[in-house]
């Protein structure tokens, strides 16, 4: 018999406001013990959500030229349309469309070059689809509130000041740019067998990610500490909330990234879905980031350490010692060479001395 969860938990975010204690119990053991929740009757308003819902799939339906005219090979901030194989050739079968809330891009010359990662995102022309541009950017913003929010909460949920959390954001919010992408994942053809990898196992880099199932079929997995895949279906009115490797580190592991997956749909209908990443500012280096949580928190951590018997000692890695901007730049420029050879010329000798991947000169 599994000793270790089979089910995901749900927090409902309106608990916060008729009993805050239990809220709070609930969010620290889910932090904690699972990393991954549902959070339902949360503050972004169903209309929006049922507009999100029916605009998602139209805008992969749109035809294959208007796609590839937002293509990501079109931007210094690495937004925009990425086909099914990317830019990096991975096996992953899904298309995406990357983009971010509206900002200006801070970049000079001399600055540091991760500045160029904030910056608008390209948009279908509105009379192709209409209201898309702008319904996004609203779901964008409120997912951004949201996630103020839901960062103060889980400061206080695992003993910090409710503000504590905040430092991860840096001081001015308008600094911040996080990223949300739309996802399209096909069916796996009927009678083939072996396929079937939507996205592999793997955890995030961010500090938390929002996600939004679109569609109804039950495709994301989690993988519990015993190694079993649990499924998180979706429940209508839901986020699943997933933690990154961000706040893993931030928090010396009192919290752990969840390695989950996605399986591609069988029958004939696409998944959709949409997540939402929250990361830590550019300009903080992980590695200088100290909390103080309290004994309870650090005694739950233990618990779980042995009971998921890994009490490996936290240590940072190299990368937790250099800016996030830096990190994350790296980290584009390595996934998206079409990009990095039309805005950064410098980095993409550095990083493809032999010139573009062959996957993507015949293009
Ligand atoms: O499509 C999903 O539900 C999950 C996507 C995901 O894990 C990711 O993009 O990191
Ligand atoms: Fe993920």
């Amino acid at each position: 018999m599994s000793l270790d969860y089979t089910q995901i938990p749900v927090v409902d975010w309106t608990l916060a406001q008729r009993d805050k204690p239990l809220f709070l119990s609930q969010l620290r053991g889910a932090m904690i013990n699972v990393g991954f929740l549902y959070l339902s009757n949360h503050p972004v308003p169903m209309d929006l959500v049922d507009r999100v819902t029916a605009l998602t799939p139209k805008f992969f339906a749109l035809p294959q030229a208007v796609k590839d005219s937002v293509d990501m090979a079109n931007s210094a901030h690495f937004h925009g349309y990425l086909r099914v194989g990317g830019d990096d050739g991975n096996p992953d079968t899904r298309e995406q469309f990357n983009f971010g809330g509206d900002r200006v891009c801070r970049y000079k010359e001399g600055e540091p070059e991760y500045l160029k990662l904030h910056g608008d995102a390209l948009w279908p022309d509105d009379a192709v689809l209409p209201g898309y541009r702008e319904t996004m950017l609203d779901y964008y913003k409120r997912l951004e509130d949201m996630s103020y929010e839901l960062t103060s909460y889980i400061s206080e949920a695992l003993g910090l000041q409710a503000h504590e959390l905040h430092e991860l954001f840096g001081s001015d919010r308008s600094k911040l740019q996080p990223r949300c992408k739309a996802l399209r994942y096909p069916a796996s053809p009927p009678g083939t067998t072996g396929v079937g990898s939507g996205i592999g196992a793997h955890a995030d880099n961010s500090l938390l990610t929002y996600l939004l199932q679109v569609t109804e079929q039950s495709c994301l997995q989690v993988m519990n500490h015993s190694k079993e895949w649990v499924p998180v279906p979706p429940i209508r009115g839901t986020f699943v909330i997933n933690l990154g490797r961000a706040l893993e580190k931030v928090t010396h592991r009192v919290v752990i990234a969840t390695t989950h997956r996605v399986l591609s749909p069988s029958g004939t209908d696409a998944r959709y879905s949409l997540g939402f990443f929250s990361s830590l500012a550019m300009h903080i280096r992980a590695a200088d980031m100290k909390f103080e949580f309290p004994p309870e928190v650090l005694d739950m951590k233990r618990a779980r350490d042995e009971r998921i018997n890994d009490t490996t000692e936290f240590r940072y890695t190299e990368k937790d010692h250099r800016l996030a901007g830096d990190v994350v730049l790296e980290e584009k420029i390595k996934t998206h060479p079409m990009a990095t050879l039309r805005f950064y010329p410098s980095l993409f000798g550095k990083f493809f001395p032999d010139g573009l991947p062959k996957h993507l000169v015949a293009h």
